[in-house]
């Protein structure tokens, strides 16, 4: 089945797609803001690092100029040049594309999936290029800003689940399906704040997540909750145990604490009995998930005034130490491949997640990689999309933010598109599409 390439993928070759929008108008914009960021840390640097730091950074700010001139000149692709241990993929990839295709990519002529991947990998080249600041990160200030001013969300959130918590050890009976699905959408539209999309404008979560979500209701295109929530129990029948859990992280701030309380939610109430969460290796499409995020965001909410805030997150840190969670990393995740060929490109990471019981994927990026990033006919069969994708019972949680969608049914788009023209691309409309065996 992998070997059918049904639909065509994503490029900014259409002048009305979201992929040339992005090339033309959003990346630029984040490459200009990364330089900006670069020059308000000038004084920091220098007085870290010395005149090294202060040559690192003008080094840097080189870099992006560079790219951002590539990118608006639609220049080729060019071999990455540092010394990370992901750049032999990178480049004999880029060999293949050169060998198949008869010549290097470009940004406005190529798929879309590769040329944006790329370009935060060249962003990641310019700190590999330097000596004091290869752990740079460049998005860091904006992910801790959108943090802090989702506070009170994050508050309001996590004194609900210490309730929920409460209620059921006191005996109380709870409904544990209506409330999978409360932490369940949560999460799901943890999403929405993306800085990516934004082009790093403000994505804090300023409501309460808690009430919005009656009326975001209407705006889940596909729900497949329920089956999401048999699939969990059954495991938890058949294996005698409750399921391990992987959750394949998108963005820092806000949506990374849905995704923690999701996480204790399933702990909590004996739907999982374990859970491992996948980060990016470097900073990615600008408010993705690194180590340090993860690390600095448990830290902050151990460190907090709140006591349910402070209580849980410390829970989570002793769940850490005891393996209850797990925290994991694979250069899978910052290449530009689509997860059809993970089995072949990254075979260790396929057969770790094929040990899972059940994969969360968050967000609009995953989700493009998992159907390929192609221009599927909207009715397409979710499962079909995957292309043998399929390592165990997975699920992608997912605002819809490119324009690229499967499992509709006939006519939902148009009824969408009448409703709100933008549906596909301005994160308001959202997916939960569950998937359990190849048909
Ligand atoms: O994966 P996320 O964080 O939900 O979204 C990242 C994202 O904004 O970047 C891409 C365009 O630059 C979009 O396709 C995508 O929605
Ligand atoms: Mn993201």
């Amino acid at each position: 089945m992998s070997g059918t390439v049904e639909a065509p993928p994503l490029s900014a070759k259409d002048k009305n797609s979201f992929a040339y929008l992005t090339i033309k108008d959003r990346l630029p914009v984040i490459l200009s803001k990364i330089a900006d960021s670069v020059y308000r840390l000038k004084g920091k640097i220098k007085e870290t690092y010395g005149e090294e730091g202060t040559e690192d950074l003008k080094s840097v700010a080189g870099c992006i100029s560079k790219l951002r001139n590539e990118v608006q000149t639609n220049k080729p692709v060019v071999p990455i040049q540092d010394g990370r241990s992901d750049v032999p993929v990178w480049n004999d990839h880029l060999k293949e594309i050169i060998t198949t295709t008869g010549s290097p990519p470009k940004w406005f002529e190529s798929p879309w999936l590769y040329v944006e991947c790329y370009m935060y990998r060249r962003v990641q080249e310019a700190a590999e290029l330097c000596k004091t600041l290869k752990d740079f990160d460049v998005f860091r200030e904006q992910k801790e800003k959108s943090f802090f001013d989702s506070q009170q969300a994050i508050l309001v959130l996590m004194e609900h689940l210490h309730n929920v918590e409460t209620e059921g050890e006191s005996g109380k009976q709870v409904d544990l399906k209506s409330l999978f699905e409360k932490f369940l959408r949560v999460s799901l539209w943890g999403n929405k704040c993306d800085l990516s999309i934004s082009g790093g404008q403000d994505v804090a979560q300023r409501s309460s997540p808690l009430d919005q979500l009656h009326q975001f209701e209407p705006k889940i295109l596909i729900d497949n909750t329920k089956d999401v929530f048999k699939c969990l129990q059954g495991i938890k029948v058949t294996k005698g145990h409750p399921a391990c859990v992987d959750i394949i992280l998108d963005n820092a701030g806000f949506e990374l604490v849905t995704d923690l309380c999701f996480a204790e939610f399933l702990i909590s109430f004996g739907l999982a009995s374990k859970v491992c969460f996948h980060e990016k290796a470097f900073p990615w499409f600008v408010s993705d998930v690194t180590p340090y995020d993860f690390d600095w965001t448990i830290n902050q909410l151990c460190a907090s005034n709140s006591i349910y805030m402070s209580k849980l997150a410390c829970k989570w840190k002793q769940y850490l130490e005891d393996k209850t969670w797990q925290v994991a990393v694979d250069d899978f995740w910052t290449l530009s491949f689509p997860f059809n060929e993970m089995e072949s490109r990254c075979p260790d990471l396929y057969a770790r997640l094929a040990k899972s019981d059940f994969i969360f994927l968050k967000g609009d990026l995953n989700y493009r990689k998992l159907v390929g990033d192609l221009a599927w006919p909207f009715t397409t069969q979710f499962t079909t999309s995957l292309r043998g994708f399929q390592p165990a019972p997975l699920c992608a949680l997912r605002a819809c933010k490119s324009d690229t969608v499967t499992g509709l049914r006939g006519g939902q788009a148009d009824e969408v598109k009448a409703k709100d023209d933008k549906w596909m691309i301005n994160g308001n409309w959202a997916v939960i599409s569950f998937s359990d065996k190849l048909t």
